[in-house]
């Protein structure tokens, strides 16, 4: 651990012990600002994170709590998805995706055709994820007390078929994303069954979500990619890699600047995560025209286009407002 980390482990334990009256000072000293003006910009302390954990999201921009679902809530998810994927519910919004190789080929039945839905939140099983209360109970130490679930997904990883398109690129999630601030938005990421390399578990670039949003573009991948499958143009090759293997019901919640992507599925089964991005609902919209994400901005507004058949006045803030529900407080300006 760095020499920084072990002084605000210091403060912290000082601060766990003797609560308000230091915090006050050391609130005052730390506007007053000598040599670390910002101490833990990431998460507050709702008593749910330890001082440990607070730092240690601060350091990494991840943090893996073990067991946070009950296998019981993963079969029910699971359940759901088969209904859905054998079209015995019909989910309004929902977003169905196929893998890029099995898209352009053989009509592919049920479960095996689709590699994620995205857009459940009219789906009342799979939402309750997104309301399980040992969830947000954590993701109120990064958004704070008001919160939207904005972006819903359950990812099916499909056995690659041999292009290697079952590969996630390198990517920072803010890149799909109109509002700010950053700091204020996470994701959680349940596995729904065992996940290692072998089955394409994620891989971040810890202290990765210290830097700022890097340009997003398609890779150059020769067996193709998946659309909207934007990867991070240039990042360092040598930043170190962590391989998140997970079991079922294991959670992380990640910043949405961390650079993460999964490597290729090499099983014959279907690699099941379920997910969730918050956001604060005091976070606020921006507009992207001129910066590094007008390209992802033009493509969904294209997308929502087709779908719906909405004009151009559907602006990229629009089709996240529409999406977003709140599930704790109160919707402030989101
Ligand atoms: C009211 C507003 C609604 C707006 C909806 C917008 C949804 C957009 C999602 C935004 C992404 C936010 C993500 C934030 C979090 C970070 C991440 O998740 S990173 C990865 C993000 N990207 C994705 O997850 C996108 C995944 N892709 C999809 O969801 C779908 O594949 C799709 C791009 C939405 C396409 O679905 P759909 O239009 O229903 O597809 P079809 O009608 O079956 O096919 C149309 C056309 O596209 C070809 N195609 C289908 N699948 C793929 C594919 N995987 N790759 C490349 N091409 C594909 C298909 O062959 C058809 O082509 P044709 O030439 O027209 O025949
Ligand atoms: N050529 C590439 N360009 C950009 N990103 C890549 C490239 N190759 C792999 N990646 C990305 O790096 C991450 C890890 O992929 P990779 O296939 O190496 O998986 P892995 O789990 O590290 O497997 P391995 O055990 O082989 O190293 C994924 O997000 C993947 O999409
Ligand atoms: O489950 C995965 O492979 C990662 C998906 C991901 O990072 C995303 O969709 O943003
Ligand atoms: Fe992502
Ligand atoms: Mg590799």
């Amino acid at each position: 651990m760095s020499r920084a980390a072990d002084r605000l482990k210091v403060v912290l334990n000082h601060l766990d012990r003797s609560h308000g009256a230091v915090r006050a000072s050391f609130t005052s000293a730390q506007n007053v600002s000598y040599h670390h003006p910002q101490v833990l910009q990431y998460t507050s302390d709702t008593g749910v994170l330890t001082p440990e954990q607070r730092i240690a999201y601060e350091e990494n921009g991840f943090i893996l709590i073990r067991k946070l679902v009950s296998d019981q809530d993963i079969d029910r998810f699971r359940k759901e998805f088969e209904r859905i994927c054998k079209r015995e519910v019909k989910v309004p919004g929902l977003v169905v995706m196929r893998d890029v190789t099995i898209a352009k080929s053989e009509y592919v039945e049920g479960e095996k055709a689709v590699t994620k839905l995205q857009d459940y939140q009219e789906d009342l099983e799979l939402f309750r994820y997104c309301t399980l209360p040992q969830i947000l109970k954590y993701v109120e130490c990064f958004t704070g007390p008001n919160i939207m679930a904005m972006h819903t997904m359950l990812i099916n990883k499909p056995p690659d078929t041999g292009k290697k398109t079952s590969r996630h690129p390198m990517h920072q999630d803010l890149h799909y994303f109109p509002f700010r601030p950053a700091d204020r938005i996470v994701c959680s990421w349940t596995a729904m069954e065992k996940v290692h390399r072998g089955n394409g578990c994620l891989v971040v670039l810890p202290g990765s979500h210290h830097g700022t949003l890097l340009e997003h573009d398609y890779p150059e991948w020769e067996g193709g990619v998946n659309k909207m499958y934007h990867g991070v143009r240039n990042y360092d090759p040598n930043h170190p890699r962590v391989h998140l293997e997970m079991e079922k019901g294991d959670t992380v919640f990640f910043h949405p600047l961390l650079i993460h992507g999964s490597g290729m599925n090499q099983t014959d089964g279907f690699r099941k995560a379920i997910s969730c991005h918050y956001a604060s609902s005091d976070c606020y919209y921006i507009d992207v025209k001129g910066t590094t994400q007008e390209n992802i901005s033009n493509e969904v507004k294209e997308l929502a286009a087709k779908k719906y058949g909405v004009d151009d006045t559907v602006t990229f803030q629009d089709t996240w407002a529409l999406r977003g529900r709140l599930v704790q407080g109160d919707r402030a300006s989101m």
